[in-house]
């Protein structure tokens, strides 16, 4: 098929705006799903993501459609996942289409998301498609909202489609559009190849799998194979489209999406963002925008029962193999025993492939707080990188530490600017500067420690601006701070899990809270165990846990046997998660006490 029928677009909206049920409607409509295939969110295939009802990893479709007009088009249509921690993947898979599709809730109107959105829309140059969803509901403000997309974004809203999703109203409407305003892909098809990988996956027989979007020349099966970023090059096994099941074919031609095999072994040579280019015929430059990855945030990962670390290197293998931004090594501590180090792109990252071991390797697992990596500059004129803060040497042998700062860029309605203002200094912020994005909102930029950052800046940003705020970052470079590293100990044992690095102004106050907290969240036990905080030996706050036996029997007045035996089970469950400290019985919780901390409970 020429070129001028052909459309690449991605969907793009705030969280729950509605953007996989458009992606269903889409699909039936054009009938690339059969009725009884048809599940919802079919594009959402991870059962992760069906759960928590959101996108992670992005998908790419080939959709035909006869328009209105009576010509035959073919549309890509790439799914994009909505949070921060995966903006780089947004980005690539924005930078594989030539436009975008921005759903608005009806009844919500524009959120911070859609904003977010939209600017790494402009950012790749891509024609933006506004439609307004969820007309059904009741609440639903349909030229509210229009008039919002034209002041707030400033994007043409007079015709835009009216559709509901959920009840497939409208949503001819959306692909008509599609066909009249994405401009068609206009490459060189002679040119040296170029193919942007926006994706990878890792399949057991053939190898890594990576998804590509054709801009110059084409690829066809036989062809060698060059991987700008990193240099390797292959012999191109298979060639396909997804519809959503793979369909083989003979070549991707220019301006088309699809994947390629080529039997590669190793996710690193197939990074996102990098281009493909001919063995033979190499094009001059990669296409724009290749970043390389490296995760933002550590942490240790245990497990309970210490006979599954061998399964558990297996697990962290085999996820990735699927996820070239997941790292690990192995690790031990005094406290939790025979574990790894992992290193991600974000909290909710670290989140999911705790969540996805748990569930698909069925390993249950201690994680410890979250840690950046720190340079410590030892006197001795090294430097050291360390990303486990029970790593950190001798205080004599410290000359100074560097922490890791960020430029954060948030974006808010007027309103909430004092609230997020006093969050940033409560969290070592440096004000930068504030731009007027329109008359009602406006982008606060500060640099922050991206330590900070990690532990629970996104709920307070979330809570004190009611999810209006959005908010993104990039790294600037490193820092010295009066940085001490703070331990815990335990009934008089320093647990090494729970050690982690605080700026000298705010150890206090932190110490106190994580004793505190510790005391709440450590149950009572036959003895009276003490919690202190420490730096550098010396004691700097204190509590105590009370002893008592606990008998969960005591309230079971008398006979009734099955209820005596659930409280019992309950406990037992209770149980599974605990890891033995020394003498003391700790929860998973108390491992993370330290990012639930607030600094108001102070
Ligand atoms: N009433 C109504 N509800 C809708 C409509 N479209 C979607 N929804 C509901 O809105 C919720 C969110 O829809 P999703 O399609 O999961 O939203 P999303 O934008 O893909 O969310 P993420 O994948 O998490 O970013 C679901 O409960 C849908 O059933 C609609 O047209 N009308």
């Amino acid at each position: 098929m020429d070129q001028k029928h052909i459309r690449n677009f991605s969907i793009i909206a705030h969280i729950d705006h509605g953007k996989s049920t458009l992606a269903d409607r889409i699909l039936e409509i054009t009938e690339t799903v059969e009725q009884r295939e048809m599940k919802e969110q079919l594009l959402d295939s991870m059962d992760l993501e069906r759960e928590r009802g959101i996108t992670i990893k992005l998908n790419a479709v080939q959709l035909k459609y006869t328009a209105l007009n009576g010509e035959n088009y073919i549309f890509h249509l790439i799914d994009t996942p909505g949070h921060v921690d995966f903006t780089y993947e947004v980005s690539r898979s924005l930078a594989a289409c030539e436009g975008a599709v921005l759903v608005v809730d009806a009844a919500q109107g524009i959120e911070a998301q859609t904003l977010a959105n939209v600017y790494l829309a402009l950012d790749n140059e891509l024609e933006i498609v506004p439609v307004i969803n969820k007309i059904d509901l009741p609440s639903a403000q349909p030229d509210v909202v229009r008039q919002e997309i034209e002041d707030v974004i400033g994007l043409e809203a007079e015709d835009c489609p009216l559709i509901s999703a959920k009840n497939g109203l409208n949503i001819r409407d959306v692909l008509e559009a599609v066909v009249e305003r994405v401009p068609a892909p206009n490459g060189d098809i002679n040119a040296p190849l170029q193919a942007l990988v926006f994706d990878s996956l890792y399949d057991a027989y053939r190898g890594v799998v990576a998804f590509v979007r054709v801009k110059e020349g084409n690829i066809r099966v036989g062809d060698k194979i060059r991987f700008m970023a990193t240099g390797a090059e292959y012999e191109v096994l298979e060639v396909g489209i997804r519809n959503p099941k793979e369909v083989k074919k003979d070549m991707l031609e220019c301006g088309e999406v699809g994947w390629l095999c080529a039997s590669i072994k190793s996710i690193r040579d197939v990074r996102v963002g990098d281009t493909i280019t001919s063995a033979a015929r190499p094009a001059q430059n990669p296409l724009v925008g290749y970043r390389e990855m490296n995760p933002m945030v550590y942490c240790g990962l245990y497990p309970i029962d210490s006979a599954k670390y061998n399964d558990l290197r297996d697990a962290l293998e085999k996820l990735q193999l699927n996820d070239a931004s997941l790292q690990f090594e192995a690790e031990t501590s005094q406290a939790l025993g025979f574990g790894f180090r992992c290193g991600f792109l974000g909290l909710l990252h670290m989140d999911v492939v705790q969540e996805r071991i748990e569930r698909e390797y069925h390993i249950d697992l201690i994680a410890t707080a979250p840690s950046v990596v720190y340079h410590v500059y030892t006197t001795d004129g090294n430097m050291q990188h360390i990303e486990n803060p029970s790593m950190m040497p001798e205080v004599q042998k410290i000359d100074h530490i560097e922490e890791p700062f960020v430029r954060a860029s948030i974006m808010t309605p007027n309103e909430y600017v004092g609230a997020i203002m006093e969050l940033c200094q409560r969290k070592r912020g440096n004000y930068k500067d504030m731009i007027y994005i329109d008359a009602n909102r406006m982008n606060v930029v500060y640099e922050l420690p991206l330590g900070e950052i990690v532990f629970d800046f996104f709920d307070k940003l979330k809570s004190c601006t009611k999810g209006y705020a959005s908010f993104d970052y990039e790294l600037i470079g490193y820092q010295t701070n009066k940085l001490s590293k703070m331990d815990i100990l335990l009934n008089g044992e320093i647990v090494d899990a729970l050690s982690a690095i605080v700026h000298r102004d705010f150890a206090y106050p932190r110490g106190r809270a994580i004793c505190e907290k510790l005391k709440k969240l450590i149950p009572k036990q036959q003895f009276e165990i003490p919690i202190q905080a420490a730096i550098n030996g010396k004691i700097i706050a204190r509590a105590d846990i009370k002893s008592l036996r606990k008998n969960v029997l005591a309230k079971c007045y008398g006979g009734d046997i099955s209820r005596k035996k659930k409280l019992l089970e309950k406990q037992k469950e209770g149980k599974k998660r605990m890891k033995a400290v020394g003498s003391v019985e700790v929860p998973q919780e108390a491992f993370m006490a330290v990012l639930s901390m607030d600094d108001d409970e102070k």
